[in-house]
């Protein structure tokens, strides 16, 4: 193995070990398609936003859009259990391996170890990906360290970096978690009464095991706009069985429905589908505003189920959002919705502002109020593959007054009988109970509601592992959502 940094000089040609990458000179797209990808998060993007774009420009549809995704999401999710083969087969600390070589590295990594490609195809075309990207010097350090990765298979190599001892050090590696979230889920899995002290291990490696599968495409038909019934048929796909409102994507791309494209339906986990109809489920006294609140709506996903009970039951909804940009987000993507509830006579109005100030600028105005609120999004750490690597527990310290201050909002601007559902998607405690029970603790005119009976699957039945309540939390592992909390809270006076 050349032992030299990556694009430094060239030593010699070796044409009998390194042969298929001689032959392999050209990026395939797939493969670049996934490597700009991992550039680009490198850079501060977000994979789930910047994936379709990255699709796009190289022209990748169907099968080879979804390649593409896999191979560039499934290596972001396990690039902690990548980078300690690769310093294990590259013999250097990963510190010491230049970023773009390092993406190539992790790329070929997860072909190997992580997809079914087969071993001289993995290697061949991420030898021929190292020399477009990367330079011929660097693809020869590229070559031999997938040799030694090819050596061997997963479980191999798992046992051989996984440090001994076991507990979290162990399962953080193994499952290509940082320490601190395998320790917050592990907290929040005993916090919110899902596992005792004696389950708590079986059910962590559970949750961390599912946070590395690729999660399903779940579509929402927005309600009144579209029925599951048109998703069956335009798509390649079927009805959910865990939201009424809901259809899973079999295969194929989502891009090529009609629905979806003129914003009658979205892509949507389903756990973000049962939020928005439990809230718009929960009994209210008669008598209270016809208006309903989402005071964190971007991009606008909840909001667009909302939205649309909203105009089913005669009340108009406004959708909040601070970010400039994240609320012209809300505006294309409601832009159908928007025209619909005009037709119907009601409105949904899109307003960038601050939602710490709406409480006090309008206080008791609303029947029913969605505090979506901003949190590390350690509950959707399938769909946001890179989220693990970015956060950071000191997030933990500036979303907490941020959340609780929202939340105050929102009971403020919640009339008298009206509910308020805070949610998050994340299961920290933290950010979820804890939230909770601080800004109950400071309010006399608020109780909290038991919101189980108000998760209902298709079939209508309630929905099943829902804990001792009275708030909810949904687990990746358990209901094959994203790690959505729900807790539901009325205003008595
Ligand atoms: C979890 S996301 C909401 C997701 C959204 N409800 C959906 O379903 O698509 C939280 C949003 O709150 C916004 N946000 C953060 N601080 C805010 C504030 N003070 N007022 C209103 N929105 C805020 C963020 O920009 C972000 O778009």
């Amino acid at each position: 193995m050349p032992d030299r940094p990556p694009g430094g000089r060239r030593g010699p040609r070796q044409r009998s070990r390194t042969a298929p990458a001689q032959r392999t000179r050209r990026a395939e797209p797939t493969r670049f398609a996934a490597y700009t990808l991992l550039r680009a998060v490198d850079e501060g993007a977000y994979a789930n936003l910047e994936m379709p774009q990255v699709l796009r420009r190289h022209r990748l549809e169907g099968r080879d859009a979804a390649f593409a995704t896999e191979l560039a999401f499934g290596t972001v999710r396990r690039q902690g259990l990548y980078d300690a083969v690769v310093a294990v087969a590259a013999d250097r600390p990963t510190d010491r391996i230049d970023g773009a070589v390092l993406d190539v590295l992790r790329l070929g990594c997860h072909q190997l170890l992580g997809m079914r490609v087969p071993a001289h195809a993995a290697a061949d075309q991420t030898v021929g990906l190292a020399r477009s990207v990367v330079g011929a010097g660097a693809a020869g350090l590229v070559n031999a360290v997938l040799r030694r990765v090819g050596e061997r298979d997963l479980e191999e190599w798992t046992a051989l970096v996984t440090p001994e001892g076991g507990g979290t050090p162990a399962l953080a590696v193994r499952h290509s978690h940082p320490e601190w979230v395998v320790t917050a889920l592990r907290a929040a899995l005993l916090g919110h009464g899902r596992a005792t002290p004696e389950t708590v291990d079986a059910e962590l490696e559970a949750l961390l095991v599912a946070d590395n599968e690729p999660p399903r495409v779940h579509l929402v038909a927005r309600p009144g706009l579209a029925t599951v019934e048109e998703l069956v048929a335009a798509a390649d796909a079927e009805p959910s069985p865990t939201s009424p409102v809901g259809a899973v994507l079999r295969g194929g791309d989502p891009g090529g429905i009609a629905a979806l494209r003129d914003g009658r339906a979205a892509v949507q986990d389903e756990g973000s589908q049962l939020l928005a109809l439990a809230l718009a489920a929960a009994e209210v006294p008669g008598g209270l505003p016809d208006r309903w609140l989402d005071l964190c709506a971007g991009p606008g996903g909840k909001a667009g189920v909302l939205g649309g009970l909203a105009v089913q039951q005669g009340a108009d909804l406004v959708a909040v959002e601070v970010s400039e940009h994240r609320a012209d987000l809300v505006r294309r993507g409601l832009a159908t919705l928007v025209a619909h509830a005009a037709d119907a006579g009601r409105s949904v109005e899109i307003r960038t502002a601050d939602g710490r100030e709406v409480g006090a600028e309008e206080p008791a105005s609303y029947a029913r109020v969605l505090v979506d609120a901003p949190c590390t999004g350690l509950g959707a750490l399938r769909r946001r593959p890179e989220a693990r690597w970015r956060r950071r527990p000191s997030d933990l310290a500036t979303l907490g007054p941020l959340q609780r201050a929202l939340l105050t909002s929102a009971l403020d601007a919640v009339a008298p009988g009206g509910v308020v559902a805070y949610a998050t998607c994340s299961p920290h405690v933290a950010e979820t109970r804890f939230v909770v029970s601080d800004v109950l603790k400071r309010r006399r005119d608020v109780e909290q509601v038991d919101v189980r009976p108000l998760l209902r699957d298709a079939a209508g039945e309630p929905l099943a592992d829902l804990g001792d309540g009275p708030a909810v939390q949904l687990w990746p592992h358990v209901h094959g959502t994203d790690a959505m909390f729900l807790a539901l809270l009325r205003r008595t006076g």
